[in-house]
């Protein structure tokens, strides 16, 4: 896997990070030294050496564009035979990649540049995820149609999937690991009630420390594997009085608290490859979905459980505070959580049918009180996510089912 290491160099997870050469130095060409690597999969989950193994560039080659004295644009990391310098790992400033007209100016190929902005930007490439696209299709050997995101423990949804082949996140190059408990970080490929389905076994939040764009990057993976559905499934808290513990409220309509913060998963230059620059989110859950889901509900014999509404995603990690959920109700909110709305963007984005529904897992309060019990907590959602995983799969089976039936 391509990679990058902590001097902006491109590495290969060959498994040896030990990169003396013959000299037994780790000294190159150029003057500088050259790093130990790490593949983006390390510098995500593995301890680093510390900053004080490194060196910023602060060079007089590099401290200006293009480098003092250096009216072709040049900075030290180009110039050959060493220049003199003592042998150190120096990490370059950006500063010092820029030449003249502001255009960066080093030894990176446009692959390696290319793949550096994975790592450091919050937006993806498209060639970036038509690569993974790729990956997944090639060895599951098939190309789904219908896109599944588990929930908070939720994941049994993906245990359905037949004649799974199962991804590990961490083997997937370039895609982010899931941190949190209820999210096992898999994607799973196969084929549930005849028709083919990809399934993320954990989802990414923006309290995790993703960007917005990375948490839903996968929904543009899924549309470049050829997914046309988006299937979105949710924990939340229920803030509608009328919603109790286990019931299941179909996702009419959002109101996206972290885009009223000025945070979008579009955020950035808009690839008109994906979508328009100004997408419109009206009629974003797809109404033939609903109608469908209800009357699976009604055969199920859950229609008292089965609600229509609004979610909002906000930050997280914290449950709200009584104010915030005031305010929520006001605004006509009926179901709380941290996820899917991002989601939910980039599939309406580039054009992908969506149905979503939020589990509700807790009642929240919208009273002042003292009781322990009417706190949520991250156990208790799970625990009813378990208890009621039956109910969600089969929802969501017999709605493919109903998708299968009419193409
Ligand atoms: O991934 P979802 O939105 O289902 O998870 C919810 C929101 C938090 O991640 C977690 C809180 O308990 O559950
Ligand atoms: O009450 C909640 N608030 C936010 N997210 C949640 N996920 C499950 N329950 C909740």
């Amino acid at each position: 896997m391509t990679g990058y290491n902590s001097n902006g160099d491109v590495a290969t997870s060959n498994g040896n990070h030990n990169n003396s050469n013959s000299n037994g130095t780790n000294g190159n060409s150029n003057g500088h030294s050259k790093p130990v690597e790490y593949t983006a999969q390390e510098l995500h989950t593995k301890q680093l050496p510390k900053v004080g193994n490194f060196k910023m560039c602060s060079r007089d080659c590099c401290s200006k564009q293009g480098g003092a004295n250096n009216k072709a644009g040049n900075s030290c990391l180009d110039k050959k035979g060493g220049g003199g310098h003592k042998e150190e790992l120096v990490v370059p400033t950006p500063q010092s990649l820029l030449d003249n007209n502001n255009r960066i100016q080093c030894s990176l190929s446009p692959e390696e540049v290319r793949a550096l902005r994975v790592l450091n930007e919050d937006t993806y490439p498209y060639e970036v995820i038509q690569e993974i696209a790729d990956f997944i299709v090639k060895r599951a050997g098939i190309r789904p149609k219908i896109g599944i995101i588990c929930g908070s423990g939720l994941g049994s949804l993906a245990d359905i999937i037949q004649d799974a082949k199962v991804f590990e996140y961490e083997k997937i190059p370039n895609f982010p690991v899931s941190t949190v408990e209820g999210h096992a970080g898999k994607l799973v490929v196969g084929t549930l009630e005849g028709a083919n389905v990809m399934a993320m076994q954990g989802r990414f939040h923006f309290y995790e420390g993703y960007p917005l764009a990375k948490c839903s990057m996968p929904v543009r993976v899924m549309k470049l594997c050829g997914v046309e559905y988006l299937f979105a499934t949710n924990a939340a808290g229920g803030i509608n009085p009328k919603f109790n513990v286990g019931d299941i409220m179909l996702m009419h309509d959002h109101v996206n608290m972290l885009g009223f913060a000025g945070n979008s998963p579009l955020q950035g230059p808009n690839d008109p490859r994906f979508g328009p620059r100004f997408p419109a989110l009206v009629n974003s859950y797809n109404r033939d979905l609903i109608n469908k889901a209800i009357e699976i509900g009604k055969t199920m014999g859950i229609e008292s459980n089965i609600h229509v509404g609004v979610y909002s995603c906000l930050g997280g990690p914290t449950y709200e505070t009584i104010a915030e959920l005031k305010a929520l109700r006001m605004m006509g909110v009926d179901a709380v959580g941290m996820s899917t709305v991002h989601e939910v963007i980039t599939a309406r984005h580039c054009d992908m049918k969506v149905f979503a529904f939020s589990l509700i897992t807790n009642k929240c309060p919208i009273e002042y009180s003292d009781k322990k019990d009417e706190e949520a907590n991250h156990e208790e959602v799970m625990a009813v996510a378990k208890n009621r995983q039956k109910a969600c799969c089969e929802l969501v089976s017999r709605l493919i089912c109903e998708i299968q039936k009419g193409s």
